[in-house]
Parts: C-alpha cells; sequence; structure tokens
C-alpha cells in the first residue's frame, strides 16, 4: 500500500480554485517533492493531508486512513512542520521540544534515537528561547518537534524557504538520513535546484500538477538540445531570439539565455549585427523542463 494517495483532491477559496483536481502516490519510504512557485497550492495540499483543511471534492488517505473520517488516526501518526515558523518564541529549545513531546503523550527520551543527530546541533543552545534562535537552527528544532512522537508520514511545507545555502544543504542531508529510518517523507519547495534531491517529484502550478516522476527521467522527456546563448547586448540578444523564425524557444537563464533551435542560429544573430556571441550546448534543467511544462499549457 502507499503510505499517501490522493485522488482528485480539490480546494476553492471564494473563486479561486487553489487546488485543481490534484492526484499523485507516494510510495512509503520516499521521499517526494511538491515544487512550484508561491501560490502554486503546495500549502493547500499539506493541510488537507494534515486534516487542518477540508477538501471541497477528491479524496486522499494517508497510511491507508481517510483524511476526513480518520483525521484523528493521521494526526497522531502524521508529522508536520509548517512554512511559517510554527514554535513558542518565548519557549526555550527544550521547553518547545517538551511541549510538542507532551501534546503527543511521549516523551524525548522515548524517541530520542530519532532526533538525536539534528538535536545534538542544538543541544548548546537548549536554554536559548526559540525566538532568538538563527533561521537554520528554527529549522532543526521545528525539525526535532515535527519528529517527537515518531511520525510514519512527515510532510515539510518548505522547510528551507529563508535558510542560508549551507543549512540548506545541511537540512536535505538530515532528510537523506529520516528516509534510512523507513519515514516517507513529503517536501514542498519553490528552489528548483532542490528537486534533484528527491526521489520523485511533481511539478505543480495554479493549482494542477503538470508532471510527476524521477527528476532524472524528468530531465531526459525534454526533447530538445537545449544550448546557452550569451552576446554583449543580452536585452537585444533576447528581443531577436524571440523574433527568430528559427528558435522554437528563449528565455533568460541566470546570464545566458536558454535557446532551442534549429539551423543556423549564430548566422542569425551575425547577421543582426549581434556581437562576442557565444552558443553552447547546455544541459537540461528541472527548471528548464518547468518553464516548458508551462509554456505548452498556456
Ligand atoms: N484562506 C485563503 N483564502 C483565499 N485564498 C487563499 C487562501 N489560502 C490560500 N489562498 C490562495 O490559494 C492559492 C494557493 O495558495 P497556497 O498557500 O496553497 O500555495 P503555496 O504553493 O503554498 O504558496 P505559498 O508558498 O505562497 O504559500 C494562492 O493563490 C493563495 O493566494
Amino acid at each position: 500500500m502507499d503510505a499517501v494517495i490522493v485522488n482528485g483532491i480539490r480546494k476553492v477559496y471564494q473563486d479561486k480554485t487553489a487546488v485543481d483536481d490534484v492526484s499523485f502516490a507516494v510510495k512509503k519510504g520516499e521521499l517526494f517533492g511538491l515544487i512550484g512557485p508561491d501560490g502554486a497550492g503546495k500549502t493547500s495540499i499539506f493541510r488537507m493531508l494534515t486534516t487542518l483543511l477540508l477538501p471541497d471534492g477528491g479524496s486522499a488517505t494517508v497510511d491507508g486512513l481517510d483524511v476526513v473520517k480518520d483525521y484523528k488516526a493521521i494526526r497522531k501518526l502524521a508529522g508536520y512542520m509548517p512554512g511559517k515558523f510554527s514554535l513558542y518564541q518565548d519557549l526555550t529549545v527544550e521547553e518547545n521540544l517538551n511541549f510538542f513531546a507532551t501534546v503527543f503523550k511521549t516523551t524525548v527520551k522515548e524517541n530520542y534515537d530519532l532526533i538525536k543527530d539534528i538535536y545534538i546541533q542544538i543541544e548548546p543552545f537548549k536554554k536559548r528561547r526559540a525566538g532568538k534562535l538563527s533561521g537554520g537552527m528554527k529549522q532543526k528544532l521545528a525539525l526535532c518537534c515535527a519528529l517527537i512522537h515518531r511520525p510514519t508520514v512527515l510532510f515539510l511545507d518548505e522547510p528551507t524557504t529563508g535558510v542560508d545555502p549551507v543549512s540548506r544543504k545541511e537540512f536535505w542531508e538530515m532528510l537523506r538520513k529520516l528516509k534510512e529510518q523507513q519515514i516517507t517523507i513529503i517536501v514542498s519547495t519553490p528552489y528548483m535546484d532542490e528537486a534533484d534531491l528527491c526521489d520523485r517529484i511533481a511539478l505543480i502550478q495554479d493549482g494542477k500538477i503538470l508532471s510527476i516522476d524521477t527528476p532524472a527521467a524528468i530531465v531526459a522527456a525534454f526533447p530538445d538540445q537545449l544550448y546557452a546563448v550569451k552576446a554583449d547586448q543580452m536585452h537585444r540578444l533576447l528581443k531577436v531570439l524571440q523574433g527568430s523564425a528559427l528558435v522554437k524557444s528563449s528565455y533568460a537563464f541566470g546570464e545566458y539565455a536558454h535557446v532551442t533551435f534549429d539551423g543556423d542560429l549564430r548566422q542569425e544573430l551575425d547577421a543582426q549585427g549581434l556581437t562576442g556571441i557565444e552558443i553552447q550546448p547546455t544541459p537540461v534543467t528541472i527548471e528548464d523542463c518547468f518553464i516548458k511544462l508551462l509554456n505548452e499549457k498556456q
């Protein structure tokens, strides 16, 4: 049985459809990513799966339990780290942890083995109020609190947003270790570079899933050779690319334009008077796949 099954789930706020007929399944022990920009509907999906929000249509199960009928049982077995900092700012690190353990009728001691690797990193600050911790430390404490009742499924809503790059990397290493403990993890992120760290991902935009697969399979399905293109006049280059009959797709990507095309693009750019032209094949990223899927939708 899959750990999470989502079947045509919907959420409508007033006249805004935030989650539109979303379906996916997450295997036991999988690290599954919901990847999409702000407002894509990730938080609404998490809140429905953790029984904090009622769906307006469709159904979903967590560990075989229905998110509407069996909400009490799900709350016991699921761990949830909301996007916004959820801890008690005026309580210390150890008070927060004890509080969450008590709510779930357990003790820190009983489940210490599960959080040990993470907790020892914040233990030197255990007497410090949560509100006075750095972003990375708050995130580690929030993860310990979400784990303290030994959940079978862990929901992490944008755990790395607003966290420095080193802490982001450390956080993903912690998730890899938790996976070894057979905990199913569903994590959302707006950072496309984090998609590669998941076993499988769902790309989501405007409440709809655009694609679900392993990151490697999504990248492999990109149909064209992708090129990174540069010129001395980047602004003009982008305009020329957009108007060119040879170009299938083009968009700014860091200091380059990412382009797919047929024919002799260099000759065309030369003819347009552009200088310092560079055209080189470049590896496809998840972000390129996302942009392609968005363009197909429009
Ligand atoms: N309570 C609400 N009332 C009205 N609209 C809402 C409500 N909650 C969310 N929305 C809207 O639904 C859409 C999806 O929001 P949601 O928070 O689920 O997305 P998200 O991908 O988690 O993005 P974010 O990172 O911004 O939270 C957005 O357009 C948002 O403005």
